[in-house]
């Protein structure tokens, strides 16, 4: 299998004896979205840091590009975009002055970053009407932090959280013009809290808990390897005293079996038929990967 634009392998990071991250290996392909999610304290954020070469992993080794993070990380910051959770702004700079400011850090000739800083305000949405960076409400700042990301066009992004805290259509602009950022043929690497979105938007997601892997795959494999599919089957019937398959719900007439075995499915729907019963609905219930994601963390799911 050819080589990922990222290739992370055994990394373990230790604060004195606590490990946050212990032997994680995973590998990104080249344009891929790939989604980091895990409880909070999981490692995702501390995995992030060390793919920045923010902070050095204990051991363990990371690969971008071909390039070892530890012993080169001058030329891998010209091809890298990182967005912290929390980005520190200054406060009192206008947003392209500041964008201006970061440009000439990252040695962006100042004709093609004026360029560049049109086209991000253009593409974000981000219309800051001439304020200062702290007159600015989160949803801006997110974006302008998001601009700074991207300042010098890199090629790989690691944003932590970028969509988290804001309002629901700011966040939708933002994971909306993450996909778009696939589609210019760039690699993501994001956390987020909210699973619906990782699910929309990753092509591989891995599932971190106390620092280690708990699984890695589409959304559609950890579906299929974890995932329970149940059967909803939903019938009528004069008569439900002669039912002893399975246990069963009264909705007023109707007649509700929730199940993951098949067969209470098949000689349900053949009682039903030798009743001279009806069949009102039969439908497969898919878990969402939030489901999944609270079992594999131990948490107890009541379904009604
Ligand atoms: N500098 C540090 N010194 C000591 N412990 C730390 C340090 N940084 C992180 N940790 C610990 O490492 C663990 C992982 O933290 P990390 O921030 O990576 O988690 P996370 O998955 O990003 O959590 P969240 O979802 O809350 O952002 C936590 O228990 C945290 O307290």
């Amino acid at each position: 299998m050819e080589p990922g634009i990222i290739e992370v392998n055994g990394l373990r990071k230790e604060y004195g004896d606590f490990v946050a991250v212990d032997n994680l290996s995973f590998s990104v392909s080249k344009g891929q979205i790939f989604g980091i999610v895990g409880p909070n304290g999981a490692g995702k954020t501390t995995t992030l840091k060390m793919l920045s070469s923010l902070i050095r992993p204990t051991s363990g080794n990371i690969y971008m590009k071909g390039l070892d993070v530890s012993n080169d990380s001058v030329e891998i910051k010209s091809f890298l975009g990182f967005l912290p959770e929390e980005s520190p702004l200054y406060e009192s700079m206008g947003v392209e002055d500041y964008l201006m400011f970061f440009a000439e850090l990252y040695s962006v000739p100042k004709d093609r970053a004026k360029k560049r800083i049109r086209e991000l305000l253009f593409d974000l949405a981000l219309n800051a009407d001439g304020k200062k960076i702290g007159d600015l409400s989160k949803g801006m700042k997110r974006k302008v932090a998001i601009a700074r990301s991207l300042i010098n066009d890199p090629d790989i992004l690691i944003y932590d959280e970028p969509a988290s805290g804001l309002d629901p259509m700011t966040s939708r602009y933002i994971t909306d013009y993450v996909r778009s950022l696939k589609s210019s043929g760039k690699t993501i690497i994001f956390t987020a809290h909210n699973l619906y979105q990782v699910e929309s938007l990753c092509d591989r997601i891995l599932i971190l808990k106390n620092g280690k892997l708990v699984t890695l795959g589409t959304a559609e494999e950890i579906r299929k390897e974890y995932g329970k599919i149940q059967y909803r089957l939903e019938f009528k019937v004069d008569n439900i005293d002669g039912y002893i398959i399975a246990d069963f719900k009264d909705m007023d007439g109707t007649y509700v079996v929730i199940t993951n075995d098949i067969n209470v499915v098949n000689q349900t729907t053949k009682w039903v038929a030798s009743e001279g019963g009806d069949i009102v609905e039969m439908r497969t219930i898919v878990p969402s990967l939030e489901e999944i994601f609270l079992e594999l963390m131990g948490v107890e799911l009541f379904v009604d």
